[in-house]
């Protein structure tokens, strides 16, 4: 037995003239050969340090747990290097999600047009490698540039990944229609639900975009900050074309992205809408200091009230169990990076939602879905009777939007749950 895992180490040492700074550390337990992994840095990746943030202090960055080609051989991805080379992506929206994306793409071969609506900003990416304005301590490949203009972002390209939040969609879409390429297939990454239609993304784009082409939806735990430091992450792409998923799925997979599929779009659009306002509630009970009891008992709430929503809707509850449902639930309620967490914390220590909503530079979805979402599910001004039927229904839900509408404050929506009546456990 010895005498195997010497020879095996010899082998893996002799590799490592191939990757300069690969170590090997010794594997918990395994089977068969595979009794050490490698660690590889994300320099490893790119063959260059350039990728350090420069500005900031470094962050540490576990890097992948695997070897980009260990990686290509185990996960039968089949990505060809000439293939993805000639496929340009355009993604829409420089936020961070959008940044974090691209740069994704962009390191797995593709080249990738970023499309922004500031030309100092523009400039900076395509200059200096970095999005001054989100994720900016991180540098940026060169296959990924940066354009203001819509015709030439959209030439030639392949796969259009649409990172622009909820409420804006419709205006950027208004904007663009008419140079939107026919056919161009969509990967939508927006999670909410538009208050103008109380509409979900994936009725919204075909709605405005025409059916005439594939579209998808990626929805799961996933802080950009995290994906662009190469930190392992697993998301859900959901089409309801297999194919279509699949190939996405081929295509944004990397050795610390996996990506699993799925044909529940309506699940996963659903979960991903309502876990942010889920994490509004649960941010406030930290600014309030209840305690783990009561957060856990909340977040298990209000996982049942997105249940029970999501599956009126037609989903899955595969889904809502998974990735995209508890999964992305669980990181934005207790991820200290989530915004909607933030504004949460913020309103549970006593702030006035305008003056978060001022000093914050990134979206919070969930603020404007939970306004929507109450209107969804029954709205006083519509039918009184069905409005107060859903919010005994769903209290947390309409708990939220009553607390950001300054109808009551956090501690006046936790004493309204408390004084509810015992019920069965649904
Ligand atoms: N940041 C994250 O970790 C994640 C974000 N998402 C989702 O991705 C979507 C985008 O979020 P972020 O990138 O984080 O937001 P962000 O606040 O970081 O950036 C928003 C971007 O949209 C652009 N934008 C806003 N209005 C626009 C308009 N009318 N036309 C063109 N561009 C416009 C802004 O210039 C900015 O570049 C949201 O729906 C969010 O829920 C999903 C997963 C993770
Ligand atoms: O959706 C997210 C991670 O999956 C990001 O959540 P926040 O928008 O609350 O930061």
């Amino acid at each position: 037995m010895e005498c195997r895992i010497r020879r095996r180490l010899r082998h893996e040492l002799s590799n490592l003239a191939f990757f300069p700074s690969v170590q090997i550390l010794p594997r918990w337990r395994s089977t068969s050969t595979r009794h050490f992994r490698l660690v590889c840095n994300q320099q490893d990746r790119s063959g260059s340090q350039d990728d350090k943030p420069r500005s900031q202090p470094q962050r540490s960055s576990p890097g992948n747990l695997i070897s980009e080609e260990d990686w290509l051989v185990r996960s039968r991805i089949r990505r060809s290097p000439d293939i993805a080379a000639n496929t340009k992506i355009v993604v829409c929206g420089g936020g961070s999600f959008g940044t974090a994306m691209a740069n994704l793409l962009a390191r797995n071969g593709y080249p990738v047009s970023l499309l922004v609506r500031k030309p100092w900003v523009r400039d900076e990416i395509n200059l200096e490698h970095r999005n001054p304005k989100y994720l900016s301590e991180y540098l940026l490949p060169h296959n990924l540039t940066a354009t203001v203009d819509r015709e030439e972002a959209f030439r030639d390209a392949k796969l259009c990944v649409h990172a622009i939040p909820v409420q804006a969609t419709r205006e950027f879409l208004l904007s663009i229609r008419d140079t939107f390429p026919d056919r161009l297939p969509i990967l939508c990454t927006s999670k909410g639900l538009e208050i103008s239609s109380l509409s979900l993304m994936c009725e919204l784009l075909p709605r405005m975009l025409g059916t005439d082409r594939k579209y998808a939806y990626l929805s799961g735990p996933s802080f950009a900050a995290e994906i662009i430091q190469g930190l392992p992450t697993a998301v859900v792409v959901a089409s309801s074309d297999r194919i279509f998923a699949n190939s996405l799925a081929d295509m944004f997979s990397s050795a610390s992205f996996k990506v699993f599929t799925s044909t529940d779009t309506v699940g996963l659009e659903v979960a991903g809408a309502i876990k942010n306002v889920i994490a509004i509630a649960a941010g406030m009970s930290d600014g309030l200091g209840l305690g783990t009891n009561s957060m856990a008992a909340l977040v298990t709430r209000g996982c049942s009230e997105m249940r029970r929503i999501a599956i009126a809707q037609g989903a899955s509850p595969v889904t809502l169990a998974g990735l995209s449902g508890v999964g992305d639930t669980f990181l934005t309620c207790f991820g200290p990076l989530s915004r909607n967490r933030t504004v949460g914390v913020r309103l549970g220590k006593g702030e006035k939602l305008e003056d978060i909503l001022s000093t914050s530079r990134q979206i919070a979805e969930g603020v404007a879905t939970a306004k929507a979402l109450v209107r969804w599910l029954g709205d006083e001004e519509e039918d009184s009777s069905i409005a107060i039927r859903a919010s005994l229904k769903y209290p947390i839900l309409y708990g939220v939007a009553a607390i950001l509408d300054g109808k009551m404050t956090p501690r006046e929506g936790l004493n309204m749950l408390l004084a509810m009546p015992p019920r069965p456990e649904d």
